[in-house]
């Protein structure tokens, strides 16, 4: 029996075995860096902020992101006021920046040009 929350396998009897995360390598910290994500201090994690037309816009691609990271199982920290939006990435089960973080840092880099 698969127990499914969004994308994510919550409980499973079958062997399934969700690819583990793998932590990020230095190339991909160059091109996190390169697309304006910024280290965040005293974390392994990376953060960059939005500012779109008004909250609707706002909205629009907080929505587009979290359809991406349902289907990802891979979720983003984020704070929104009107037409801000500030994400933060990492890998809660890595407890650092992984594959899965560059993945969904591409896909908000290219909603955000779509709004
Ligand atoms: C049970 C579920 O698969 C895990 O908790 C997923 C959900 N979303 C996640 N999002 C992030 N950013 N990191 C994780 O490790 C993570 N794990």
């Amino acid at each position: 029996m698969l127990i499914l929350r969004g994308g994510c396998v919550i409980r499973s009897s079958l062997r399934y075995k969700r690819m583990a995360a793998v932590a990020l390598d230095s190339t991909g910290r160059d091109q996190l860096e390169a697309s304006g994500w910024a280290k965040v201090e005293n974390r392994d994690a990376v953060e960059k902020k939005f500012a779109f037309s008004d909250f609707s816009e706002a909205f629009g691609f907080m929505t587009r992101v979290a359809l991406k990271a349902e289907v990802m199982c891979h979720h983003p920290e984020w704070f929104n006021v009107y037409n801000r939006v500030e994400i933060t990435l990492s890998t809660h089960d890595i407890g650092g920046l992984s594959d899965r973080d560059l993945k969904l840092a591409k896909f908000i880099d290219d909603a955000a040009k779509k709004e």
